[in-house]
């Protein structure tokens, strides 16, 4: 028998966290990629993955890695075992990260029905509490949804440096991961979308789907220009403090 969105009734569907790592980072000025960037003392992929790892409602982890990534079993020794897995599929693009990791989860036994958070190796800052509440906002919600922040600052469109335009602010919304949708919405989501986008939502918003938002805080932002690296640093400081 099958639900209005054409899901297995009865089956209770997992939930697997999906990690792109396989990007350069280009933009942080990091001599390596930025993920192996140590922050109190710790490869910045270190506490993300320990953030995911502390979420007792995930069935599994899955980072995907560049092919040619030989930084990872080193850095990261403790990431092992059945709940932890590896696959170097990276892509040029993080949608193909993605796209790939899906197919890779479907190997290993995942179900259409089941549950995806895509979450960037990057936003180290992650708190399990927050993940769980994306999955208990999104559970039995028929398109899925993403954390994110309503916007604080006034918006400008620019112009050669110089402002365009002012936006207007109400109803805008900065996305930040997990994201969290069935896999078998986000597979050919992704394939319809095809590799310009740059998060889950807008895939499955190209679809027609309005996925939900779930409000998180500021401190689960993205690592992304060099000073970010000195405030991730300070926030993990004071959170062993
Ligand atoms: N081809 C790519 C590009 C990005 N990512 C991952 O997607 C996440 C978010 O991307 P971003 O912050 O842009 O990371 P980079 O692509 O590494 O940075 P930049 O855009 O500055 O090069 C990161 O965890 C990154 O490793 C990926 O898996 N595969
Ligand atoms: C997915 C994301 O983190 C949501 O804000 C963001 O879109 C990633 O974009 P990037 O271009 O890979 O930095």
């Amino acid at each position: 028998m099958m639900s209005q969105n054409n899901y297995t009734v009865g089956v209770q569907p997992r939930c697997y966290a999906l990690v792109p790592a396989a990007g350069i980072g280009s933009r942080s000025g990091a001599e390596g990629p930025k993920q192996y960037v140590a922050l109190a003392g710790r490869p910045m992929i270190a506490h993300t993955l320990s953030a995911l790892a502390r979420v007792p409602a995930l069935a599994a982890t899955l980072v995907v890695l560049a092919p040619d990534d030989d930084l990872f079993e080193a850095a990261l020794p403790e990431f092992k075992g059945d709940t932890c897995w590896v696959a170097r599929f990276g892509g040029a693009s993080r949608a193909e990260t993605v796209a790939n990791g899906l197919a890779e989860l479907l190997a290993r036994g995942a179900q259409p029905h089941d549950w995806v958070l895509v979450h960037d190796a990057a936003r180290c800052l992650l708190r399990p509490a927050w993940v769980e509440r994306l999955i208990s906002a999104c559970e039995s919600d028929e398109v899925g949804g993403l954390l994110a922040q309503p916007l604080a600052d006034t918006l400008k469109a620019s112009n050669q440096g110089r402002v365009a335009a002012t936006i207007s602010r109400a109803e805008k919304w900065a996305a930040q991961t997990p994201q969290m949708f069935r896999l078998g919405l986000l597979m050919p989501a992704l394939a319809h979308a095809g590799e310009s986008i740059t998060d889950e939502a807008s895939a499955v918003e190209a679809l027609g789907h309005s996925p939900l938002l779930v409000e998180c805080s500021i401190e689960n932002f993205k690592v992304t220009w060099p000073e970010d690296f000195a405030l991730a640093e300070r926030l993990l400081q004071s959170r062993l403090a």
